[in-house]
């Protein structure tokens, strides 16, 4: 489900860009232009998951270089649905305690492990830029 970029949402688009241009003018010096798309509202139940993926490729998503996640259900609703991203040979799960917004390249890899239990709510959006360079 999208989050439309109405008026009445406008505030939640400008907390994430803000945080988005925080987070790379401290870290990564992406040049970024905006947001890919909507933002997306996203619900998991049990036996849900999203597998080892990329946010980035070629065609439609080539101009995405930040994913923003942000944990809106409470960690107690729910088990399993971590976000995990592969660090070298490492795996490193985000923080999962709800109102965390979590700011990643887009190039790296990372998943949801599924639901055992609950439902888990996200907010998941990109912001685009240019060609690498
Ligand atoms: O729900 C999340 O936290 C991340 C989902 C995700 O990786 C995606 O939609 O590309
Ligand atoms: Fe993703």
């Amino acid at each position: 489900m999208f989050i439309e970029n109405t008026p009445e949402n406008e505030w939640i688009y400008n907390r994430l860009a803000g945080l988005a241009i925080q987070c790379n003018n401290e870290r990564y010096g992406f040049d970024l232009l905006g947001f890919h798309n909507n933002l997306q509202l996203a619900s998991y139940t049990e036996g849900d998951f999203f597998d080892w993926h990329l946010d980035f490729g070629a065609g439609e998503i080539s101009d995405r270089k930040l994913s923003i996640s942000m944990q809106l259900s409470d960690s107690d609703d729910y088990e399993g649905g971590d976000l995990q991203f592969m660090m070298n040979q490492n795996i490193v799960t985000a923080p999962r305690e709800k109102g965390t917004i979590i700011v990643f390249p887009s190039f790296m890899m990372h998943r949801v492990t599924p639901i055992t239990k609950g439902v888990r709510k996200s907010i998941v959006g990109w912001v685009a830029g240019p060609p690498y360079r």
